[in-house]
Formats: C-alpha cells, sequence, structure tokens
C-alpha cells in the first residue's frame, strides 16, 4: 500500500480576511484555523502522516497552533501558493499526496474516501461542487451569460501521486496555477472528479469566517450556569460594584473589592462551564488577591470558556438591595460587563430589586446579586 501524505498549505498572509494575525493561525472558536484543518485530516484512518508548509517566520505561530498534533518538521513555502506546494512536495515521502489548503478547516472523512478511491483509475481526483448561482461575464455590466451546467467549483484536498504532480508542475505552462489540478491537466494527465462537500468552504473573507462560526456554534451544546453572592456594608464608600466605582456613603467588605455583581457572574460562568467556582480559583486565603479588582476573575472565567472553544451567549443578573439605586447605574454596568467579557451590551442584562425591607438586605446589612449564564461549549 502507498502511503499517503497529506500536505497542508499554510504559508499565505491572508490578505482578503483582512486580520492582524495570519488567519491560518487566528483562533477558530477557541482552535487555529490550521489546527481545524489539520485535526479535520490526522485522525483518517487512509492517511499515513499529515506535514504543513507555513511561511518564512511563522514558526513560533505555527507550534503554538499545532502544540499536540504530530505533523513533523514544518516545511517552509514561498511566495505563491503554488511555491508553497512544490516546496512540501520535495519535502515528503514519495507516494500519494493529499494537497489542502490550510484555510479549510472542515474536511468530511467520506471526502477523503471519494478521492482516494477515484485516483485508483485516474491521475488525479478532486472534490467539485455544480454552481448554484447563475455565472455570467461582465464588470460594471454583464457581457455574457456563461452555461453553468460546464462549470464546476473546485475545492481540496487533491489527490495525486507525488511524481506525478511534481512532473506537472515542471511541465506547467502557468507560472502561477491557482491550484494542483491546473497544473496536472496542462501536463495531458487525467484529474477526475468525485462530489466536494458545502462544509469544505474556503475561508477568504470576514464573511466567510463569520459563516464557519455560526456553523461551528450551531452544533455546540447550550449550557447554563447559576451564581450568588453577599457582601457586608462596611467602612466607607465608595462601592464596586459590576466593574463600577458608584458614589454612596457605605463600602462593602470582602477580601478583593468585593464586587458583588462581577463574584455572582464570574460563578455563573464557572458553572455553566462545570469548572467550579470562584473560591477554587481565587482562593481568599491567597493574600495576591488582597483587594484584587474583580475584572479579572470574570476576565479568567471566560478565558476558562474560550480556551475550550467555548461561547458566552448571554448574562443576567439581579442585585438585590434597598440601596444605592441600581437604575441610574444599570446601562454602566451593562457596558462595563459586556466590555469584560468581550460581548455586545445586548448580550448582558442588570436588574434590580429589593427585599421589601425584609432580611439582611431590607435591613440594609449588605447586598445579595444572583445570575445566571448561558454558554454553548462543543459537542
Ligand atoms: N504563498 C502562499 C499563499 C497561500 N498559501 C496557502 O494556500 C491556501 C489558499 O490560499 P488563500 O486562502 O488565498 O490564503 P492566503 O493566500 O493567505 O489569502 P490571501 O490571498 O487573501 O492573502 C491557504 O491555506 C494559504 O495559507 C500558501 O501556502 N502559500
Ligand atoms: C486551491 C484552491 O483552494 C482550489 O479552489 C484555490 O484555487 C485557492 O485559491 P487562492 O486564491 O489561493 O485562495
Amino acid at each position: 500500500m502507498e502511503p499517503v501524505t497529506a500536505l497542508i498549505v499554510a504559508a499565505g498572509s491572508g490578505t482578503r480576511m483582512g486580520s492582524e494575525t495570519p488567519k491560518q493561525y487566528r483562533p477558530l472558536l477557541g482552535k487555529a484555523l490550521l489546527a481545524h484543518a489539520v485535526e479535520a485530516l490526522i485522525g483518517h484512518p487512509r492517511i499515513t502522516a499529515v506535514r504543513v508548509v507555513i511561511g518564512a517566520g511563522q514558526e513560533a505561530h505555527a507550534r503554538s497552533a499545532l502544540a499536540g498534533f504530530d505533523v513533523g518538521d514544518f516545511i517552509i513555502g514561498g511566495k505563491e501558493r503554488a511555491d508553497s506546494v512544490r516546496a512540501g512536495l520535495e519535502a515528503i515521502a514519495d507516494g500519494i499526496v493529499l494537497v489542502h489548503d490550510a484555510a479549510r478547516p472542515f474536511c468530511p472523512p467520506a471526502v477523503i474516501d471519494r478521492l482516494l478511491d477515484a485516483l485508483a483509475s485516474a491521475d488525479g481526483a478532486v472534490p467539485v461542487l455544480p454552481m448554484a448561482d447563475t455565472v455570467a461575464k461582465g464588470d460594471s455590466e454583464l457581457r455574457g451569460t456563461v452555461n453553468r451546467v460546464q462549470l464546476l467549483r473546485v475545492q481540496t484536498p487533491q489527490a495525486f501521486h507525488k511524481t506525478d504532480l511534481l512532473y506537472a508542475y515542471e511541465e506547467a505552462a502557468t507560472a502561477t496555477p491557482t491550484d494542483e489540478s491546473t497544473v496536472m491537466q496542462q501536463a495531458g494527465l487525467k484529474v477526475a472528479t468525485v462530489p466536494g462537500d458545502e462544509s469544505l468552504h474556503k475561508l477568504t473573507t470576514a464573511n466567510d469566517w463569520e459563516r464557519a462560526e455560526m456553523m461551528l456554534g450551531s452544533q455546540m451544546i447550550s449550557r447554563s450556569g447559576t451564581g450568588f453572592d453577599v457582601h457586608a456594608f462596611e467602612g466607607p464608600g465608595p462601592l464596586v460594584m459590576g466593574g463600577i466605582t458608584i458614589d454612596h456613603p457605605q463600602g462593602l467588605a470582602g477580601h478583593s473589592d468585593a464586587d458583588v455583581v462581577l463574584h455572582a457572574i464570574t460563578d455563573a460562568l464557572l458553572g455553566a462551564a462545570a469548572l467550579g467556582d470562584i473560591g477554587q480559583h481565587f482562593p481568599p486565603s491567597d493574600p495576591q488577591w488582597k483587594g484584587a479588582a474583580s475584572d479579572r476573575f470574570l476576565v479568567h472565567a471566560a478565558d476558562l470558556i474560550r480556551e475550550r472553544g467555548g461561547i458566552i451567549d448571554h448574562v443576567d443578573c439581579t442585585v438585590i438591595c434597598e440601596a444605592p439605586k441600581v437604575g441610574p447605574h444599570r446601562a454602566a454596568i451593562q457596558a462595563r460587563v459586556a466590555e469584560i467579557l468581550g460581548l455586545k451590551a445586548t448580550q448582558v442584562s442588570i436588574k434590580a430589586t429589593t427585599t421589601e425591607s425584609l432580611g439582611f438586605t431590607g435591613r440594609r446589612e449588605g447586598i445579595a446579586a444572583q445570575a445566571i449564564a448561558t454558554i454553548r461549549l462543543p459537542a
């Protein structure tokens, strides 16, 4: 049996995506785009090895994106995609090669099977999809409609015998072919088509990224968690609540800044992810948290969720006290909590109630807060 190497090209700069970090190293719901692409191929039973072509100077990004994946040494690519593919071909073992874009994070295993089966009776095999829209030539005006029945969208992975593909690149008539099937055809070799898959869509623009996030998000499991916290009034104000400082004659007692709202929301987030409670992560006995601003507790909980590929959908907190009145500060607290969590203000709700002068909050001895958080985690 010939070895099958998946060669993932990731040496591009992602100009059309417009993100600061090249798109292949940018986290897509907690995991680098490149890691998604590698993960989709590395476990396939017919793939012997996965190798990755990266840009010069991208080693640190690539190492961090692929920690834990066995992809051998990184191969350094070139200026154009075709240069990167050729550099990869020179570096890998002989046998079958599946050339794949790092920019395509999802690859159904069935597509790999179809490609390898088709390669048994062709020089190459590529996944294709039909055109669904009307296709025309034109610029600011149309200059003729093309018969779409003859047109196909060609995706990756593309399967070849390595030596055939190297030969085809030597013979290539086009200096910068957009894919391998082009050079194979130019060299007179036969490339078979197999059904592609919409999930193989290439992430080229910011819109593609959003769509991929939505697709991943829809496959996640929704979880909720609750949080509850109380702090007693002690000493003079102001008091810190919901990440803002409120002018009030009394402050709240606590080991940290005693922000009852942020503590309740932190616990709700930790609870939704089944990650324990705030006291486990930031023990009150630990002197380093004395007087600490509670923003960092909230950021920590949000980071833990996002590191697991999670999404925070919504938090809702009810403040229970007679005073201060929360209404005048509601919008500021909502905006601050949203800012700390990296959410939109519409994903944060702040409410308040009194206990009709009953109990410890009714006697104005302290403030209580209860929160609920809704998150999504990978299934
Ligand atoms: N010199 C290059 C250019 C591209 N690629 C890779 O080829 C795939 C398809 O390219 P594309 O999606 O166009 O990525 P970029 O070239 O990075 O994007 P842009 O053209 O917007 O800069 C990507 O996985 C990309 O990293 C590569 O390995 N070497
Ligand atoms: C190889 C490819 O993904 C096949 O559809 C495509 O041609 C890459 O084009 P790009 O302009 O390099 O993204």
